[in-house]
């Protein structure tokens, strides 16, 4: 749909289709929605041989009618969307990308995980719709990244930088998408490249800490949503900025916010200090 095309509902109330309707952040994101002023619930996808496909999503998740049938073809689910919200794996997310595009919806990325081939293969999309895409959805995680940066920036190499995460015993990728932010937020202060300076994994007899570098480490454990700390380790002091997610309903308040924002932009690839001006 062009802006032009738009008809009063769809401006006033963006329609939007949830991709990975039955994940955790795929049912946080429907109730988000159905409750939301602004925003309208026009579409559920999971994959073929998905048991939710054909049923209705309301009742499918345990609870009312929603009017709105799980189906596995994403081609006609974006058809009718102004915005699809999409928190599923990388490979999904890529033809997820294609499909909004052809769409001319607007595409908000939750998924993590992604190297950076995935990353550039979203690039041609957004030549077309509007990309959003965020390792962390939420105000939060989002304002700790601009803290991250300005504290790194006014420390020297004197301080050890580490990114320290934890999450629910489900999560497949580390370090975590947010991790990675705060990592490269924490890079860009000091004036590096993360990649040249990044150190994660350490297992065994890995030899004393290089100056300058930036560790990460995950915790893995329940039901734990989503910690993140950045310690700046001095010789007698130590400084910690921490976020801690006790909700998903967090990420998906902010999915919900940038598909919003993104009705009427420029396609292009966006973040979430775009949406929330920080
Ligand atoms: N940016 C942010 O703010 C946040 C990002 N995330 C990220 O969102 C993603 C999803 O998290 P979560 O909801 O916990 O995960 P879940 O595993 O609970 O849900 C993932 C959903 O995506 C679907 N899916 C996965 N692969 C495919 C595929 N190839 N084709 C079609 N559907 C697919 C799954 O379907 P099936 O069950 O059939 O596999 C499932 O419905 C993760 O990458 C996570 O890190 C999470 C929270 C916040
Ligand atoms: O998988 C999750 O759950 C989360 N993933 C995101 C990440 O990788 O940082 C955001 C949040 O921490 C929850």
């Amino acid at each position: 749909m062009t802006a032009s095309s738009m008809t009063a509902s769809s401006a006033a109330t963006p329609g939007i289709v949830i991709t990975g309707a039955s994940g955790r952040m795929g049912q946080m994101l429907i109730k988000t929605i159905v409750d939301h002023p602004r925003a309208r619930l026009v579409g559920a996808v999971e994959r073929s041989g998905h048991a939710w496909v054909g049923q209705d999503v309301g009742i499918a998740m345990g609870g009312p009618e929603l009017g709105v049938t799980v189906t596995d073809d994403a081609v006609e689910a974006f058809s009718v969307a102004q915005a699809v919200i999409d928190f599923t794996s990388p490979e999904a997310t890529l033809g997820f990308a294609t499909l909004a595009a052809q769409a001319r919806a607007v595409h908000v990325i939750g998924t993590t995980g992604m190297n950076d081939a995935q990353i550039s293969q979203l690039e041609p999309a957004s030549r077309h719709s509007v990309q959003m895409r965020a390792g962390n959805m939420s105000l939060g995680v989002n304002l700790l990244v601009q803290l991250t940066k300005k504290v790194a920036a006014a420390l020297d190499e004197d301080f050890d930088i580490e990114v320290i995460e934890a999450h629910h015993h489900h999560k497949v990728d580390a370090p975590s998408g947010t991790a990675l932010m705060l990592g490269e937020a924490a890079a860009e202060g000091r004036g590096v490249t993360l990649a040249d300076v990044s150190d994660s994994g350490r297992d065994g007899i890995t030899g004393a800490r290089k100056r300058g570098d930036i560790g990460f480490s995950a915790i893995r454990g329940g039901d734990i949503v989503g910690e993140h700390d950045v310690l700046f380790a001095g010789q007698g002091e130590r400084i910690v900025l921490r976020h801690m997610a006790t909700d998903r309903a967090i990420f998906a308040r902010g999915a919900i916010k940038a598909a919003l924002w993104g009705q009427g932009k420029e396609p292009g690839q966006y973040d979430m200090l775009d949406v929330l001006g920080l």
